[in-house]
């Protein structure tokens, strides 16, 4: 078990009450109304109680940090340029890193509409996979060695330092690969988000950490079987939307028996996502700043906000 004794525990009923002293961070029941109908997965309770005050504690790293860039330009006699103020969102396969990535967008947005928010997942930098397989690795996909961290490091570096268009690749999860020449742009951001399982591993054999871009880091946290409970529903709802579709990667599988079908889903789990979860994914756990751990149903019931 991780030392978790350089972070405060808060419980629901206790983080909910961290709005900010005049609650302009709160949820009014209108922007409940309209984040709930551009996202429909979302709980609504969960933004209210949990993600409201993490966007008011993000306002207060991005004042800091906004504050701190103006400052270190005076100090080296520089015109004030902006740089992109980086989230990061990890935690292991199928634990809901894209969906809680969309709604800290949505509510960023909405909260600050004068920003330009972005937001990416480090899926597209897997390599290729004609690339794993050449490797001998397309059964490791997901684990340290199956990302291409050079371009991922140097798209960060560009993020950070150029002041115009920086493309990246992108992954598909239909045809269970990178899309060959196929690029999205981030553009000059105010804050963009980034989610994935490696966002917060250390590099080997390098000088620059993936954690040396991030201003924030969020953890998702959950017990292992419902995270592989959530990782197989997602594989039933990817074989559903495969029904009638050729080109995808999972189409093959619904031509099997579902019986088959579920074992290698159960199979992919055991070899493949449980493993990288436990040597990889959840040793960086104690590197965000937040935590937040979820119970069956998606609900948040615990934050652990790192002291120092
Ligand atoms: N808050 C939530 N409420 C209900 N279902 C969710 C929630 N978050 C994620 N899911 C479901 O869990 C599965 C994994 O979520 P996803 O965001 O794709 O995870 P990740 O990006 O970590 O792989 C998906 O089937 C998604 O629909
Ligand atoms: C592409 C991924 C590494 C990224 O995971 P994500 O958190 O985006 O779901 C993962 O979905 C994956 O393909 N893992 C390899 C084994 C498998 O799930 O098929």
């Amino acid at each position: 078990m991780q030392d978790l004794s350089n972070y405060y525990q808060f419980s629901r009923a206790e983080w909910q009450n961290f709005h900010g002293e005049n609650h302009n961070q709160a949820i009014t029941d209108a922007e409940l109304r309209k984040i709930k109908s551009l996202d429909d997965e979302i709980s609504t309770d969960d933004v209210k109680v949990i993600y409201g005050p993490i966007r008011h504690l993000l306002h207060v790293y991005l004042k800091n940090y906004r504050k701190l860039v103006k400052l270190k330009n005076e100090f080296m006699g520089k015109k004030n340029q902006k740089v992109p103020f980086i989230i990061g969102v990890s935690g292991s396969v199928a634990v809901g890193k894209s969906t809680t990535a969309r709604l800290l967008k949505i509510m960023l947005e909405r909260a600050y509409p004068q920003y330009v928010v972005g937001q990416m997942t480090t899926d597209g930098f897997l390599y290729p996979s004609e690339v794993l397989k050449e490797k001998g690795i397309m059964d490791k996909k997901g684990f340290p060695e199956s990302y291409d961290m050079e371009k991922l490091l140097k798209f960060l570096t560009d993020v950070k330092t150029e002041s115009g268009v920086v493309r990246y690749p992108l992954y598909s999860h239909n045809i269970y690969d990178i899309i060959p020449d196929k690029y999205e742009e981030v553009d000059n951001p105010d804050i963009l988000i980034v989610e994935g399982i490696n966002v917060l591993q250390l590099q080997k054999d390098s000088n620059i950490y993936m954690s040396d871009f991030f201003d924030f880091s969020i953890y998702i946290d959950a017990e292992v079987e419902d995270i592989e409970k959530w990782f197989l529903d997602r594989f039933d709802k990817l074989l559903e939307m495969a029904k009638d579709d050729e080109n995808s990667y999972y189409h093959q599988f619904t031509q099997w028996p579902v019986e088959k079908a579920n074992k290698m889903a159960r199979d992919v789990w055991d070899e493949i996502n449980y493993p990288n979860l436990k040597d990889y994914i959840e040793p960086t756990r104690t590197r965000a700043n937040l935590i937040l751990h979820k119970s069956t149903e998606h609900q948040i019931d615990k934050v652990l906000l790192r002291k120092y």
